[in-house]
């Protein structure tokens, strides 16, 4: 309990749920850290790692995120412990238990994250209803399928490349994970012309200064292989692709990877922050201080749950792509323009455009963090 309330702040969490079932091995956590905006969405991540400290960070990032591209969503995120490649029948009973421990609470949208995916979501809908990124044939926009996040990252690398004088054209990148969110945002800047020089996934590491096959590179993840069964890749070390010298570095997996013992190491311009939670604040510190920019999390990858809302909300897939390009640029530009006017790191910045309106939607409340009215929903 003192744990957990180490973390509670005027912003929350409004609610901290454990759920466990020893029938089907299911240990999970809920967090929906603060609904005055609305019902919380934010993905379900499935790590065999997973805790409870990890899932009030990255709840806390949804309320900073979905107040920041202005949905009508506060911020949650749920765990399971379990390996996310387990057998698919063990997979769906899992989940399916999980959506029933949460049948009555409303304030949380489930979503898809980490080891989670449509399919997934087409179980919980079964069971319980309530929650996007749903397969296009129940009448979703398949966020992850569509790459709605890698989409959102590829338009902030044009402002970017401006603000740190380079070209997207032959731009050299870096992606750390290739689920998701890797595999769309390298496809995507692929398209632009910018050339892929290392990648990693739960396996390994792989670089080629000349460029790494994109289409190649997928279509071995969609075998179920990795990327280091690339032929004639070189293999590396993860510590050596923090060490690549590239334009943007884009981390696209687990929290922390960037911290105070390797952020010295990183040789990039940018860090586009496709993850959430992927570097720690002191290591965030240095960058600025030694003139890298870092796009935070929850303005750059904002993506796919600005896709998950408009589902929510009946949006067709156009009007969605259309929408995360414009606020995830508007945004970015905003962040930029606050850092250079104040000097402050990007996150600061980012946290004004998102505190704005957390603040306005919390005054209009009787308890700050959330709503009794009836039809919240
Ligand atoms: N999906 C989305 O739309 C959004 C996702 N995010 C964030 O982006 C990140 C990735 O999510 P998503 O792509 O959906 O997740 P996925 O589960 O689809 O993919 C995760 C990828 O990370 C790899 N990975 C796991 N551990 C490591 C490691 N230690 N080193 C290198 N790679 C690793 C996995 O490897 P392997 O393939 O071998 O399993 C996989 O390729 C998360 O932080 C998530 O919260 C943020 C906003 C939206
Ligand atoms: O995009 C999703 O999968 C849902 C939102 C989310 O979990 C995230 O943005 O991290």
């Amino acid at each position: 309990m003192d744990q957990n309330l180490q973390y509670s702040d005027e912003l929350g969490p409004f609610k901290v749920i454990h759920l466990y079932e020893p029938s089907v091995d299911l240990k999970a956590v809920l967090v929906v850290d603060n609904v005055a905006l609305g019902p919380s969405v934010g993905g379900i991540r499935m790590a065999v790692d997973v805790t409870t400290e990890e899932c009030m960070r990255l709840a806390r990032a949804m309320t900073y995120k979905n107040a920041a591209a202005g949905l009508p969503h506060g911020g949650g995120k749920a765990v399971i412990l379990a390996n996310p490649k387990m057998p698919k029948t063990d997979k769906e009973t899992l989940i399916r238990a999980f959506a029933n421990g949460l049948r009555n609470e409303d304030s949380y949208i489930f979503a898809p994250d980490m080891g989670v995916d449509e399919e997934c979501m087409a179980w919980i809908r079964d069971e319980v209803g309530r929650v996007v990124g749903l397969p296009r044939e129940l009448g979703g926009i398949p966020l992850d399928e569509l790459g709605a996040t890698g989409w959102g990252l590829a338009q902030v690398v044009d402002l970017v490349a401006v603000e740190c004088g380079f070209n997207v054209q032959g731009a050299q990148y870096v992606v750390q994970g290739f689920g998701a969110v890797g595999k769309h945002v390298s496809r995507f800047l692929a398209d632009k012309g910018a050339v892929l020089i290392g990648v990693a996934d739960s396996h390994g590491a792989i670089c080629d200064e000349n460029g790494l096959d994109v289409s190649a590179l997928i279509a071995l993840k969609n075998d179920g292989k990795s990327v280091v069964d690339l032929p004639d890749a070189k293999k590396i070390s993860n510590e050596d692709l923090v060490k690549l010298e590239c334009d943007i570095w884009i981390p696209a997996a687990r929290p922390d990877v960037i911290h105070e013992g390797n952020v010295q190491d990183l040789n990039t311009k940018v860090m586009l922050q496709g993850a959430n939670i992927p570097c720690t604040l002191t290591a965030e510190k240095y960058l600025h201080e030694h003139g890298v920019l870092c796009i935070p999390d929850f303005i750059a990858n904002a993506g796919g749950v600005i896709c998950a809302s408009m589902e929510y909300h009946g949006a067709t897939q156009k009007a969605a792509f259309e929408s995360i390009a414009e606020k995830v640029t508007h945004n970015t530009q905003q962040v930029i323009q606050l850092v250079n006017e104040r000097d402050i790191l990007p996150r600061d910045a980012a946290l004004v455009l998102a505190k704005q309106r957390l603040d306005k939607a919390m005054s209009y409340r009787r308890y700050s963090l959330f709503s009794t009215a009836p039809h919240f929903l």
